[in-house]
This record gives C-alpha cells, sequence and structure tokens, in this order.
C-alpha cells in the first residue's frame, strides 16, 4: 500500500510547524509542539520509496583555489577568484549572493558544466574529481525549465524513471517513486497535464522531480525556488532537506531567501564580486558579521542582511573574503557549530573507503548509462513519435503545405510531361521538386533544433542516455512523416503534370524526391546543431542557395561545362536529386508527343545530353544522396558532441593552445 498521503502530511505538516514558529535561527530543542530539525528527520523517514534507494556513499566536494576566467574580444575577465570551499555530504548548502556575483558560475563548475577557463582543485573524498564517476553520482537542475511539451507530468516522470532507474526497479517500484515525488512537491493533482499547460511553478517543480527520480547522491540545483509561491517553496527547501538527511549533499543557489527559509539551511556559502565571504553554518552567519561589525538587527533576515551589507558597502565583499580566507577557514569555522546539530554520518576515513570502493566499481562497469543503448532508443523514439502525433497543428500545417505546393506545381506544370515542345517547362518542374524537398526539409530542423539542443543538453548532462541513442532515434522518428507526405506530394504533382504513368518511373521519381529529403533534412541538422535559430535561420537559405545554383548549372549547353564547374557541381548533392528526377522521367522512353512541324527534344537521349546529363547513371545518383546523407548526419553527430560535451571541448582548447605555444 502506498503511503504517499501520509508522507505529504509529514512533509507539509514539518513546514507548515516551522513556518508557524519564530524559532532561533540557531535551531532549536525538539520540544513536541516546534519544528526542529529531528521533526524534519521524523518527516523524512516516510519518505519510503527514496529512503529505499539511498544505498550510494556520502560524497564531500573540496575546492581549493578555484578561478574561472573568460576571453573576450576586449581581453580576459576574471569571474571567479580563488575561492575555496567545501561542501559535505549529509548537508543543505545555499549559495547567496547578490546578482552577477558568480554563484550559478561556481554551480557550472563544481557540477562539471563549465570546464573551459577553470582553474584550482576540486576533490571528491579527498581525490581528484573523475567526471565520468562524478557524473554518475550528481545531478545538476538548471535554471531553465526546459520540459517536453506535449508530454504530461506522469508520462514525462515515467520515462524518467525508465531512463535513469533502468531494469534496477520494476514498474510498480517506479510508480511508487514517481508518485511519492510528485506528491511531495505538489504535482500530484497535475499527473494528467500536459507540460506545456503548467504554471511557471508547476513546471519548475516538475523540473527538480525529474532529476530527483534516481535519488543521486549529489544534487545540484540552481535558483530552484525562482517563479514558486511561498508554500511550494517551503515544501521544496525541506524536501532537499530531508533528502541530505539520508546522506545526500544537496547545493542550491538561492536569491533571497526569507528568514525562515535561511534557517532551514545548514551552510551558507556567500559569495561577492567572485570572492567568498563566509562559508559555513547558516546560524553562525549572524555572529560571524557581528564580529566583524556588521550587527544584524534581530527584527532583520539574516540573509537580506548579508546581500544588503555586501551590495551598500563598497569594500565589505573584500574584508569579509579577506577573514575567512576567501573561503578557507570554512573547516574552521564548520567545528564552531556545537554539537549534535548536524549530523556526522560517517568518519572521513570511512567516508574515504568506501568512496575508493565505488570508483573502482564505477570505473569497471562498461556501461556508462543506466539503461542499454537499444533501451534508451526504444523509449527516446516513442517518446519523438508521441510528442510530433501530439503536435497535431504542425501536422495539419505540414499537410496543407504538401496539398498546396502540389497543386501549386501540377496547375503551373500542367499536363507538360510528355509534350516534345516544353522539355525546359518540365526540367522546371523537376527543379521545383528538388527546391521544395530542398528547403521545406532544410528549415524544419534549422528553425527547430537550437530549441531542442536545450533540452537535450539537460538530460545529456545528467546522463539520462547516450547521444548516439538520442541520434538514432532523431534521425529514424523524422522519417515515416517525411515518406508519407512526400509520397503524398508526389502522388498529386507526378500526374498533374502529366508525366509519363508508369509504375518504374514513379517509383524512380519518387526514391530520388525522398533522398533529397533526406539528405536535406541532414544538412539543416547540421546547420542547426552548429547555428543558433537566428543564425541557422541565414546560414540555412546561403548555403541552400549556390547549392541550388549548381544544381542547375549546363542546362541546355551540357556536352559544354567546363571540368572545374563540373567538379564544383559534383559538391552539390541537390545535382545528384535532379539527375535522378530527370533520369527517371526521361532514360529509355519513347519519343515525346510533337504537336508543331519539329520538336528538337522529343528524342529524350537529346535533351539529356544538353542538360549535361547523358552519361549519368540512376544508380550512382542515389548512392550520392545517400553518401552526403551520411556525411552532413555525421559531421552534424560530431558537432553535437562538440558542443555537448565539455571534455571535447577541454581537449580541443588544450590541443589549440600546444599547437599556439609551439610556434
Ligand atoms: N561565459 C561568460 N562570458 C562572459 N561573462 C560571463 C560568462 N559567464 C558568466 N559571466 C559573468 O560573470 C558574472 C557572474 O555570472 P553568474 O551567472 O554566475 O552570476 P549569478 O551570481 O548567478 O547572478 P544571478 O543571481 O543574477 O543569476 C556576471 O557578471 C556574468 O555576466
Amino acid at each position: 500500500m502506498s503511503n504517499i498521503p501520509l508522507v505529504r502530511r509529514a512533509i507539509a505538516g514539518a513546514a507548515l510547524a516551522h513556518n508557524s514558529t519564530s524559532e532561533p535561527l540557531d535551531g532549536s530543542p525538539d520540544d513536541g509542539n516546534r519544528w526542529t530539525p529531528a521533526a524534519l528527520e521524523r518527516a523524512g523517514s516516510t519518505l519510503k520509496a527514496l529512503n529505499r534507494m539511498a544505498k550510494r556513499p556520502p560524497v564531500h566536494i573540496l575546492f581549493e583555489d578555484l578561478g574561472f576566467t573568460v576571453s573576450s574580444g576586449k581581453g580576459e575577465r576574471r569571474i571567479l577568484h580563488s575561492v575555496s570551499g567545501e561542501f559535505r555530504s549529509g548537508e543543505l548548502t545555499c549559495i547567496l549572493g547578490p546578482s552577477g556575483a558568480g554563484k550559478s558560475t561556481l554551480l557550472d563548475i563544481l557540477a562539471g558544466y563549465t570546464s573551459i577557463g577553470v582553474d584550482g582543485r576540486i576533490t571528491v573524498n579527498g581525490h581528484a574529481r573523475d567526471m565520468r564517476v562524478f557524473k554518475k553520482l550528481s545531478s545538476y537542475i538548471m535554471q531553465d525549465d526546459l520540459l517536453q511539451p506535449r508530454l504530461t507530468v506522469k508520462e514525462s516522470m515515467m520515462i524518467a524513471a525508465d531512463l535513469k532507474l533502468g531494469k534496477e526497479l520494476g514498474k510498480p517500484e517506479k510508480e511508487l517513486i514517481v508518485e511519492e515525488i510528485l506528491q511531495t512537491l505538489g504535482l500530484w493533482d497535475h499527473v494528467n497535464t500536459m507540460s506545456q499547460n503548467l504554471s511557471g511553478g508547476q513546471s519548475k517543480r516538475l523540473s527538480v522531480a525529474l532529476e530527483l527520480v534516481n535519488n543521486p547522491p549529489i544534487i545540484f540545483l540552481d535558483e530552484p525556488t525562482t517563479g514558486l509561491d511561498v508554500v511550494s517553496i517551503r515544501h521544496l527547501v525541506v524536501l532537499l532537506r530531508l533528502l541530505s538527511r539520508q546522506g545526500r549533499t544537496i547545493i542550491c543557489t538561492i536569491h533571497q531567501p526569507s528568514a525562515s527559509l535561511f534557517s532551514l539551511f545548514d551552510r551558507v556559502y556567500v559569495l561577492s564580486r567572485g570572492l567568498c565571504c563566509y562559508q559555513g553554518a547558516a546560524p553562525l552567519l549572524v555572529p560571524y558579521l557581528s564580529e566583524i561589525g556588521h550587527v544584524c538587527p534581530t527584527t532583520h533576515n539574516p540573509a537580506d542582511f548579508v546581500l544588503e551589507t555586501l551590495l551598500g558597502n563598497m569594500d565589505a565583499s573584500a574584508q569579509m573574503s579577506e577573514l575567512c580566507q576567501n573561503g578557507k577557514l570554512c573547516r574552521r569555522l564548520d567545528r564552531i557549530t556545537r554539537d549534535g546539530r548536524r549530523p556526522v554520518l560517517h568518519s572521513d576515513e570511512s567516508i574515504q573507503r568506501i568512496f575508493v570502493e565505488l570508483v573502482a566499481k564505477e570505473q569497471m562497469q562498461k556501461m556508462e548509462f543506466p539503461t542499454s543503448f537499444m533501451t534508451q532508443f526504444t523509449i527516446l523514439i516513442k517518446r519523438m513519435f508521441t510528442q510530433n502525433i501530439r503536435n497535431s497543428l504542425s501536422l495539419w500545417i505540414q499537410l496543407l503545405h504538401h496539398i498546396s505546393a502540389a497543386v501549386l506545381l501540377g496547375g503551373i506544370f500542367f499536363l507538360i510531361g510528355n509534350d516534345g515542345n516544353a522539355p525546359i517547362a518540365n526540367f522546371k518542374f523537376c527543379v521545383s521538386c528538388v527546391v521544395f524537398f530542398m528547403y521545406t526539409h532544410i528549415m524544419i530542423p534549422v528553425l527547430l533544433f537550437p530549441m531542442e539542443l536545450r533540452m537535450l543538453r539537460r538530460e545529456y548532462f545528467n546522463r539520462w542516455y547516450s547521444l548516439k541513442a538520442y541520434y538514432a532515434a532523431l534521425t529514424l522518428s523524422s522519417l515515416p512523416f517525411m515518406v508519407m507526405l512526400g509520397i503524398l506530394f508526389l502522388i498529386i504533382s507526378y500526374p498533374m503534370s502529366g508525366q509519363l504513368l508508369e509504375w518504374d518511373r514513379f517509383i524512380l521519381f519518387s526514391i530520388s524526391g525522398l533522398m533529397t529529403a533526406i539528405c536535406s533534412e541532414g544538412l539543416g541538422l547540421l546547420v542547426g546543431s552548429t547555428f543558433s535559430v537566428t543564425n541557422g535561420s541565414i546560414v540555412g537559405p546561403a548555403t541552400a542557395a549556390p547549392l541550388l545554383a549548381l544544381c542547375c548549372y549546363g542546362m541546355g549547353f551540357g556536352p559544354y561545362i567546363e571540368w572545374i564547374m563540373k567538379w564544383f557541381m559534383s559538391l552539390s548533392y541537390l545535382r545528384y536529386g535532379l539527375t535522378g528526377l530527370c533520369l527517371a522521367l526521361y532514360q529509355k522512353r519513347p519519343l515525346m508527343d510533337c504537336n508543331v512541324d519539329f520538336c528538337l527534344y522529343a528524342d529524350t537521349k537529346i535533351l539529356l545530353r544538353d542538360l549535361g546529363m547523358a552519361n549519368d547513371n540512376y544508380g550512382t545518383q542515389i548512392a550520392s544522396l545517400f553518401g552526403f546523407t551520411v556525411l552532413y548526419r555525421l559531421v552534424a553527430y560530431f558537432m553535437l558532441r562538440y558542443r555537448l560535451t565539455t571534455e571535447y571541448k577541454s581537449k580541443f582548447m588544450n590541443y589549440v593552445t600546444k599547437f599556439l605555444k609551439h610556434r
């Protein structure tokens, strides 16, 4: 039996009880009436499903002299100035600071999201951070709520569970975990709501919920409370605190926590102007400030006070940073915390031993992701199909676009297909078909993929699936729609334009047209995965235009095309598409009808000669189109990999730096 209502009541009770008290900031004894950490821990024991999963070792993160520099045309700019600090398991830490202080930057670096321009040391349980292992242990909940718009809350959660938990748990257990998380975050009433219809706060909660599914030992959250109402904020922070009590290391940035919220955090890391101004127990922030002459009035929220102090006094950041040695003093400050306030889960030595064993185990494991390639591929292709089918407006637009374009082309080139006096017009029909397939399929990924890329970045970074599985699913998911709509276009335009009604010609014509479409989508994907929407919408057509010009070059003087132009034309995949279409229509064909005295091109051999296609072979055209498709998709894959993988970026930057140094 599910104990979900109990969970929700327990957490809500703990949060409300806390809300209704005016407990001192250094914590309160558990007197039975007021909220205390112990009361929260009792509530935590009701998180049965999540508790059952908490088997992984605690993780301590230590960073020393961490710096971050960005380079721009105007020179270098230092964002983080050699900050140090420590985040421990079993604690909920809040990174506080004025806007632009470097909070998100620090979180990005600690989570491994940013690695270029970073200097300093990061150790995990006393060992240099191994990103391969670290990524398996951590989740990063980013500021943007990037959700699959046409999936319901429950569907999104179950997909996350299937991808992140694999076969570790059965469907009933996964459902229980999903229900528990959704109940806890107040989303249970919206399980059947499409993500695109959720409010801002609900979307935020769902993006947090998705990353909690596998209950990772380290959770980074960038501004998780943005857009939430006070009650939801409290529920979320209470949940995070409960999770930390199970031995997790939870670090989040929060803009301006209220006083009661502030007291829920175990530790605070204050950043200002890229300097660490305080790191230590949350209750000790006020005494620390008063020791250095900034006395916080009793009625004041300590979080507001420290921000006001840092913003109001230009020297305060430097003064405070110097006092805490830019974060190096954190351990000493920590020891000042009175016994019993913070649960000590393991000694450092035992943690290190367990961790070494875990790292060795993880490194031995060949499987980098919780599920196999096939499982990821199946889940992802199902998700993509579901999303495509549910986007009915887009399907209707595409259907209308294909039908109207087919009718328009059929009308313009009406019944000219067998007219020996109008072969050039029929050639234009073939060019129009190439243009139609090209622009339709280049522009869709150019405009849509950059948006999808942001979602992919989040899921890929959090190791939901491999890029290969995603890319295979992406490549195949659009194929059925493309083929069906393309055939619909051809079924209308081919007979309307009066082409020979022979099945083999129609099939060859369709294959050439559809291969042009598939190849164009590959090129669109390459542009979409390399450029933003704005730049891509310029680069896409700008790339297509010369390819198009090259594909029609030589019309009327085929045998006299210069060798250099022939070479350039061979670089345009559209030339192969167009030649394929022309060969399908004109090869091995009887004389065309001629209603005037003389039709030069009634013999289609002469037409093919003057188009420069006399010596071309249909199979070669299709093979070349296939080759270009593979090439574009491979380059798009590597571009995507380069953009998503920080390791690739750092390796590339290292090579560049070495190269420049040795010159
Ligand atoms: N890649 C970058 N290039 C140039 N400047 C950057 C880059 N990354 C961060 N910055 C700058 O570093 C500073 C800190 O940015 P960051 O996003 O970490 O601030 P923050 O403390 O999270 O602010 P907020 O609370 O407003 O989100 C900002 O001034 C930002 O413009």
